[in-house]
């Protein structure tokens, strides 16, 4: 079915109602009106694409909606690899990244999603569930030293034998907030959704069943409501695992990369690319037997492998 073309974003409509964009699949998303309403919406044409987090004007037409205009966003969380790019969501106030002692987390990963998130200035916090498991949460946390001593810190959670204490915890951290949880499969994800807003999960599962009339489906993004007076909310999005970053440029990374920026100013070369410059501050601060408590070797690894990935040609 053609749809009618996109309006100029200047233009306005008395029609057009405010909401926010609470659900996403693919093109079509769920909208939260001001009264607490929940609207299937479809954009219209390419310019409406909405994002959840998004706060956009929508018109009614019988018991669904349109998406007339998608405004301003503060920030936008997306990845992009070689072929396609894909939005986390938008209007974030901070980035939950839940890892656990088991299974055994990815660094890179970990890494990536930091630095994604650096580079739209959202803030960052990091937790580490499964501290019952006491064995592979030491190493665990032993791993995670250099994002320890980095500003962010980590949070230790055992969301199964310690939900009160955690959940009073976490909501320390999130009250007021819009967060997104990113985090592997199997970190506990839902574990923490269940946790702070049981109610939210229910109901939003239900309009997720609508939307995609019965299929079965988990590959989306949703929002939860964790308190009544709708100030505090959880976003919940797949897509950890495969974290592109080719919107950053290579020279960007340093400056995403706070334990390497933090030496980036003593190099003998302003373009200094911190692989293998004489002269690099960075380089001199790498940890060793005879240097330990520098950058960590498996960070500055990182580092010059997503340089290497992200100055391949791209194809655009
Ligand atoms: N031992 C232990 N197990 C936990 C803890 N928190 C969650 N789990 C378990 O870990 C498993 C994964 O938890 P989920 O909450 O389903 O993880 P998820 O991140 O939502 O995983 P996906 O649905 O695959 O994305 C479940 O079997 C949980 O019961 C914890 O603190 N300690
Ligand atoms: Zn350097």
């Amino acid at each position: 079915m053609a749809r009618p073309r996109p309006r100029a974003p200047t233009e306005t409509s008395p029609a057009w109602r405010d909401g926010l964009v609470i659900a996403s699949h693919g093109r079509h998303c769920v909208v939260e009106t001001p009264e607490k309403e929940r609207v299937i919406c479809h954009p219209r044409g390419k310019k409406s694409q909405a994002v959840v987090g998004d706060r956009v004007r929508w018109e009614a037409s019988e018991d669904e909606g349109t998406i007339e205009q998608v405004l301003p966003r503060r920030n936008l969380l997306y990845r992009q690899d070689e072929i396609r790019t894909k939005s986390f969501a938008a209007n974030l106030d901070q980035v939950l990244i839940l890892i656990a002692a088991e299974p055994e987390f990815s660094e890179a990963q970990l890494a990536r999603s930091l630095i994604a998130a650096a580079a739209e200035g959202i803030n960052t916090l990091i937790a580490l569930n499964k501290s019952d498991v006491v064995e592979p949460f030491e190493r665990a946390w032993e791993r995670l030293a250099p994002y320890r001593r980095m500003h962010h810190g980590v949070l230790p959670l055992s969301l199964k034998a310690s939900p009160e204490v955690d959940r009073a915890t976490l909501m320390k951290l999130l009250a007021g907030k819009t967060t997104l949880v990113l985090g592997p499969s199997g970190a506990g994800k839902s574990t923490l959704t269940n946790l702070l807003a049981p109610h939210a999960r229910a109901s939003t599962a239900e309009i997720s069943q609508a939307l995609n009339s019965g299929k079965h489906t988990t590959t989306s993004t949703t929002w939860y409501w964790v308190d009544d007076a709708h100030t505090t909310a959880l976003i919940d999005s797949p897509g950890f695992q495969e974290f592109g970053l080719h919107h950053i440029e290579p020279m960007q990374l340093a400056p995403l990369m706070p334990d390497i920026a933090e030496h980036a100013g003593a190099c003998k070369f302003y373009n200094c690319t911190h692989l293998h410059e004489p002269g690099c501050g960075v380089i001199a601060q790498v940890a060793s037997p005879h240097h330990p408590g520098g950058i960590s070797p498996s960070r500055y690894r990182i580092y010059g492998e997503l340089f290497a990935e992200l100055s391949q040609p791209r194809h655009k």
